[in-house]
């Protein structure tokens, strides 16, 4: 039974904590529960937690880039909860409340802030990203106004997965795709197969998946996509040959997005758009590659990066699964317990799964 159902006591929560010590070494810890500090704060109990790549990368390798884990720090950031308690101010929630929480909190007075571009704030306090902890936890204290009220047709379990859909919808309103365009997603893991699905959303009418596991593209071509190229051990301009002779697009693709991370992927990106189309940067691989700026140039390609969600993702995220546009219940694998997490975070590295849940640590499953 969700604890939604159920009258919630504040007291009798766990604050069970899945933390990360230093590359591979994680633990549980019953760890000090937060409170309310701001007027305008809620508490949450964690109910359903996804893990995502980037969780998986400081487990094995303590680091994403400038982000180094020196302290211990509890993972997880895809995660939806019940309101247990409000702060004085707060007037959007209630206790009882099902919530998708959004796990980053801008500064809200920056530039990029004021100019409705939060997600660039500088001074984010990201969860899972060191220095700060996530919500892989039994209690959870965030702004009311980052707690977005789950519809009632939407689960706690598909609460989870407003997160990785609202990267998604980032991205496709940064490609800015249009009904009746082409959209070619690189890469077809939870992003890139969320990519597909807001495209369509948005509707654009052919969906080309691209991966190098077939597996992951019978998945896409079920899921969404109308059409799927396994990419080859060509150059990246055979592929880009293939995948428009493929698609019936021999100008190209209106919108390339890359959802992979990897060089041969982004390269190939650039030669399968069209003349003046749109390129967006999803993926997170190496900081540094060989990108062909020659062919970008020639054919005016508009490219742009995109980086987590700001004003507007996670409503249109909830309402894409409200209005069953888009059917994240698809992407979850199974559920665990919260003492099964090490486990499933094995079952993400290997590839086995596609979205695991981890339920919160006061969760029967
Ligand atoms: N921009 C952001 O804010 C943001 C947010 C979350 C995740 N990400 C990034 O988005 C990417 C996708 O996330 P995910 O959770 O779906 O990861 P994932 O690892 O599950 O998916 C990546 C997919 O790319 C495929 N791939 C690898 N090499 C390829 C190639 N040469 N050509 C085509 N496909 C290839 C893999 O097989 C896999 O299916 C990751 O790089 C992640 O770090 C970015
Ligand atoms: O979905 C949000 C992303 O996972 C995070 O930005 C992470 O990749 C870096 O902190």
């Amino acid at each position: 039974m969700d604890m939604a159902t159920q009258t919630i006591n504040k007291d009798a929560i766990s604050n069970l904590s899945f933390v990360l010590n230093k590359p591979g070494d994680v633990t549980f810890e019953e760890r000090p529960k937060p409170t309310i500090a701001d007027p305008n704060d809620v508490l949450v109990a964690v109910n359903y937690t996804g893990i995502c790549g980037s969780d998986v990368h400081y487990w094995v390798h303590g680091a994403i880039g400038h982000f180094v884990v020196k302290d211990p720090m509890v993972l997880g950031h895809e995660s939806a909860g019940t309101v247990v308690e409000v702060g004085p101010a707060v007037k959007s929630l209630k206790p009882g409340d099902r919530v998708a929480l959004e796990p980053g909190y801008p500064c809200r007075r920056c530039s990029f802030c004021r100019a409705g571009k939060y997600n660039l704030c500088p001074d984010m306090v990201f969860a899972a990203t060191p220095p700060y902890h996530g919500t892989l936890t039994g209690l959870w204290a965030a702004p009311a106004d980052f707690c977005y009220k789950l519809p009632d047709n939407v689960s706690l379990q598909e609460g989870a997965l407003v997160e990785p859909l609202a990267v998604a919808v980032h991205i496709v309103k940064q490609a800015r795709v249009q009904p009746g365009q082409s959209v070619v997603v690189m890469g077809a893991g939870p992003v890139g197969l969320l990519c597909a699905a807001v495209a369509k959303a948005y509707g654009a009418t052919k969906i080309v998946s691209v991966d190098i596991v077939q597996s992951k593209l019978d998945f896409a071509r079920d899921f969404c996509s109308t059409h799927t190229y396994a990419s080859q051990r060509v150059s990246p301009e055979d592929n880009a040959k293939a995948i428009k002779e493929l698609a019936e697009l021999p100008g190209g693709a209106d919108v390339v997005i890359d959802a992979s991370g990897a060089e041969p992927s982004i390269q190939t990106s650039i030669h399968v758009v069209r003349m003046g189309g749109t390129y967006v940067q999803g993926g997170m691989g190496k900081s540094d590659i060989t990108f062909p700026i020659m062919a970008m140039c020639l054919k005016e390609v508009t490219a742009r990066g995109s980086f987590r969600y700001g004003a507007g993702d996670y409503e249109l995220a909830v309402e894409l699964i409200r209005s069953g546009r888009v059917d994240v219940k698809r992407l979850i694998t199974g559920t665990v317990s919260f003492k099964q997490a090490e486990e499933a975070f094995q079952k993400v590295k290997s590839g086995e799964a596609i979205k695991i849940l981890i339920a919160g640590p006061n969760e029967k499953v």
